[in-house]
């Protein structure tokens, strides 16, 4: 059974199931899958997936979504990614958390200051079965706002994509001990506010297509890849 999540129900049109509301949001429950919309941003994220794995087991979780493609990245609207690490990118100084000497989160005798894995296994698994590109996601609760800012914080941390919950959610995953994976559709350049340069309807056409062969039972049970 898959815990999919997504920001928006925007993203998640093709999604069938039994209508319920969870934190106020839109919630499904369809077959092999509940689906369960977080809200926009960071906080959100993490507290709508430890929020439902404190009432119910969580055997994996996908949080899909829409994404904008770094200057360099390679990546165009309608493509997607999977995202293999995160970076919080807002969370210390400009540097990141380190200098302060606090961890974000200590698991498994690590400490995790601004990077967080997904899990790979099932990372792995999945860019196999879907032929998708594994990249570095950036996750702030700001989005960036000119093509400069974009750059600099892609160079800064060498990642592809920026989205407002990847590594809200990848850092929830490791405190709970959940596998957790990313699935990101280009939906506009990084750093471009111009809405005539999205293309959202064609990025959640490309996650329908992405998810499909998991919704359709394809991705067999227990595989961690
Ligand atoms: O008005 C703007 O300039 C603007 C810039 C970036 C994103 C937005 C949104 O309202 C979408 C936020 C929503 O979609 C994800 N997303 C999509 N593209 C980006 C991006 O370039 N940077 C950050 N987040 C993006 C995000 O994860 C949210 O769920 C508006």
């Amino acid at each position: 059974m898959w815990l999919l999540l997504s920001p928006t129900v925007l993203e998640a049109p093709f999604l069938r199931g039994e209508p319920f509301s969870f934190l106020g949001r839109k919630g499904l429950r369809g077959e092999g899958f509940v689906w369960l919309e977080t809200g926009i941003g960071k906080v959100n994220a993490a507290l709508t997936l430890a929020a439902w794995a404190s009432q119910d087991s969580v055997e994996k979780a996908l949080l899909f979504g829409i994404a904008g493609a770094y200057p360099g990245s390679g990546l165009l609207p309608g493509d997607v990614v999977l995202v293999g690490e995160e970076v919080e990118a807002d969370l210390g100084t400009q540097e990141g958390l380190k200098p302060l000497g606090f961890p974000a989160l200590e698991v498994g005798g690590k400490a995790y200051y601004n990077r967080f894995p997904l899990d790979p296994g099932l990372t792995r698994a999945l860019a196999r079965m879907l032929g998708l590109r594994v990249v570095v996601g950036l996750t702030r609760d700001r989005v960036s706002e000119n093509p400069g800012e974009a750059e600099a914080l892609a160079s800064r941390w060498g990642a592809q994509v920026e989205s407002m919950e990847g590594a809200a959610f990848a850092r929830a995953c490791l405190a709970l001990g959940i596998p957790g994976v990313e699935v990101r559709a280009i939906s506009n350049p990084a750093g471009v506010r111009d809405k005539g340069a999205w293309r959202i309807p064609l990025a959640v056409r490309a996650l329908e297509g992405t998810l499909a062969p998991i919704l359709g039972g394809a991705f067999p049970e227990g595989l961690q890849g």
